[in-house]
């Protein structure tokens, strides 16, 4: 494989460390020519010394303030959207690594899909909200969206040498995430500190709520549907408590392909960085006798609401799954903040997914897709 000049965009978050982890054991492989984060501005000057990027963007003129005369000698120090931009399609980047959290992700994925540059998809988000626009883009520039998040990582590699026709069903597993014991009765007064106790997986704060209330796998059920290219009734979710199997392909002679492995994200980053080349892994090997039992139980989508307005969000089309993905980002922010209960994020989604009605437009323009966008936030942010 030749030296991949690599952009990480979010190199301080969950997902943008491990990237660097993978990238810090294969140094021959990659040349890091951007690194892109918000405020974190402590581990991104140790980032950029130990990387040497030409480009280093952070979220704010704060934080920008607090780099400044401290970045390697020749570092381009950027700021804000324009520096995402910037470190996405004009930093040299062949490979963008899309590790930002939220719809933030949209635009510099967009920016890198224009330039050309491979993309690594983590930022599942960005699919959510504009991916019938990411998808036709990234077509007609011939740019392959690698994906990064573990069950669309897994699938890919299902999928790998099939025949399209072949294709029943993708089958997404879910672990049921932090409060996945409990009733629904039971999550009246739990609190932040509780549901950010994912059982398997060590994440950022924002997917590990997402995974609790179980718009994870709601988000995911739509980014599959833009990365695979099925319809929503060809796309199930089935409870596994363990996040051993990261999902599976059900094809017509009635195979079922898995992709199995203990929960380490620097395997996925790794594929999606290598493909389709498969490298040695610093992750822990499966012992599937010391696992023993695998479980999977039928997804209860009256505990879990939040998954049905997904697929009610999905096949609505147009501008639904902006509004959703919109309303959940806000109010997990409250959330996450302690302005609201656990319980009122479903609630606020709901409120804001029937206000926003019918889909008006089945492929919407992207202008529209941001003022849904900006407009659910605002609904999400008011809503008690
Ligand atoms: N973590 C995981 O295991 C998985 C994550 N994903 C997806 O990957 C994406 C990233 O998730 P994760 O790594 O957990 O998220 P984190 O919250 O851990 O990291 C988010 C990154 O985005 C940066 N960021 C936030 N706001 C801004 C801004 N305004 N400008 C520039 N950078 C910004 C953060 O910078 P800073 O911290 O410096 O503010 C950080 O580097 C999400 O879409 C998530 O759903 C998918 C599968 C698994
Ligand atoms: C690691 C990863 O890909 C996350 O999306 C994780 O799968 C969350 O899992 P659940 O949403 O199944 O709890
Ligand atoms: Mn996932």
């Amino acid at each position: 494989m030749p030296t991949r000049k690599i952009a990480v965009l979010g190199s301080t978050g969950s997902i943008g460390t491990q990237t660097l982890d993978v990238i810090a054991r294969d140094p021959e492989s990659y040349e890091v020519v951007a690194l892109a984060a918000g405020s974190n501005t402590e581990l991104l000057l140790k980032q950029a010394h130990q990387f040497r990027p030409g480009v280093v963007s952070v979220g704010s003129e704060e934080a920008a303030d607090k780099l400044r005369g401290l970045l390697p000698a020749g570092t381009k120090l950027l700021v804000g959207e324009e520096g995402l931009a910037e470190s996405a399609a004009g930093s040299g980047a062949d490979y963008v690594v899309c590790a930002l959290v939220g719809a933030l992700g949209l635009r510099s994925t967009l920016a890198a899909i224009d330039a050309g540059a491979a993309i690594g998809l983590a930022n599942k988000e960005t699919l959510v909200t504009a991916g019938h626009i990411v998808t036709k883009r990234a077509a007609v520039k011939g740019v392959r969206l690698l994906p990064i998040d573990s069950e669309h990582s897994a699938i890919f590699q299902c999928l790998n040498g099939e025949d399209d026709k072949a294709i029943k069903r993708l089958l997404i597993t879910a672990s049921g995430g932090s409060f996945r014991d409990r009733s629904r009765e039971e999550l009246v007064g739990v609190t932040v500190e509780d549901a950010l106790k994912h059982p398997n997986w060590s994440m950022g704060a924002k997917i590990t709520i997402d995974s609790a209330t179980m718009v994870n796998k709601g988000l995911e059920v739509i980014e599959a549907r833009w990365l695979f290219g099925l319809p929503y009734d060809r796309i199930d979710v089935v409870l596994h408590p363990e996040s051993i199997v990261h999902s599976m392909v059900e094809f017509t002679d009635t195979s079922v392909i898995a992709q199995l492995g203990n929960p380490d994200m620097r395997v996925p980053i790794q594929y999606a960085l290598t493909y389709p080349q498969r490298r040695p892994s610093p992750a822990s090997p499966l012992d599937l006798v010391k696992a023993g039992t695998l479980r999977f139980r039928e997804m209860d989508f009256a505990r879990y609401p939040c998954l049905r307005m997904a697929y009610e969000a999905g096949r609505a089309g147009g501008t639904a799954t902006t509004a959703f993905n919109a309303a959940n980002e806000a109010a997990v922010a409250r959330f996450l903040r302690g302005e609201i209960s656990f319980l009122a994020i479903e609630e606020i989604i709901e409120r804001v997914l029937d206000k926003h009605g019918a889909a008006a437009v089945a492929l919407p323009d992207l202008e529209t897709i941001l003022e849904t966008d900006a407009w659910a936030r605002r609904e999400a942010s008011v809503l008690k």
